[in-house]
């Protein structure tokens, strides 16, 4: 697995964020994308998924354009964006029931009320997910990553948002466990990560100065 992308420049209204960005990320790499506020971290992480084009450059899976194999590389990757994007209305167990249908037969067999456990929702199984704390909701989206049943690229929006330092360190394990067994993690947050330290590439963006 390779992802890579290829001389990237980001322009949002009218402002260029990044230019010339040019890195890949490989089988077992966990990537920090780091960088102030506004710098264009989100930005990059759309363009990675293929959510938003990129003014100049490319995106490429396993040495393809993400576009031209966008349904073998949305196969292979793990989306969890800014928002949350749990339905208020369903509980815990019907969110991570209805991303279980949606991801198809590989996690069939995962035991939903095991994973919720393991992201510290045990007996929270059956409230509205929109009654859960902020924290409460993050890690009924988190859970998704349990389902996860193959080496595979997870892209994560600062996924510790609203988490608390147990709950990182828990998350921390987890990236940890995706890399030794062949997946790939790109990251953003703003939080110092201890676990995974050793282990974590950086790439930082810096604010470019605007003509
Ligand atoms: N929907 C949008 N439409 C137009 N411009 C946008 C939009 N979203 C973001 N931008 C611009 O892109 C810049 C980069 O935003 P982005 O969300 O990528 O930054 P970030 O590095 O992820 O920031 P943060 O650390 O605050 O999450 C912003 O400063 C803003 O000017």
């Amino acid at each position: 697995m390779l992802l890579q992308a290829n001389n990237l420049s980001c322009v949002r209204e009218d402002r260029t964020l990044f230019e010339h960005l040019t890195f890949a990320v490989t089988a077992g790499d966990l990537v920090q994308i780091e960088g102030p506020n506004g710098v264009g971290k989100t930005s990059l992480l759309r363009l990675l998924t293929g959510l938003s084009q990129p003014f100049a450059g490319e995106v490429c899976w396993n040495g393809e354009e993400i576009r031209r194999c966008r349904d073998e590389y949305h196969a292979n990757l793990l989306y969890l964006g800014h928002q949350p994007g749990v339905k208020a209305t369903l509980t815990p167990l019907e969110n991570l029931a209805f991303y279980q249908k949606l991801h198809g037969s590989g996690s069939s067999d995962v035991d939903l009320w095991q994973v919720l456990a393991q992201v510290g929702l045990a007996g929270f199984e059956d409230y509205p997910a929109g009654q859960l704390s902020a924290g409460q909701q993050r890690r009924v989206a988190l859970a998704r990553l349990w389902l996860s049943d193959q080496p595979a690229l997870w892209i994560l929006d600062e996924p510790f948002t609203a988490i608390d330092k147990q709950g990182v360190k828990v998350l921390e394990r987890l990236f940890l466990t995706h890399a030794e067994r062949g997946g790939m993690v790109v990251l953003t947050t703003h939080q110092d990560l201890t676990l995974m330290q050793g282990r974590l590439k950086t790439l930082s963006l810096t604010p470019l100065l605007q003509e």
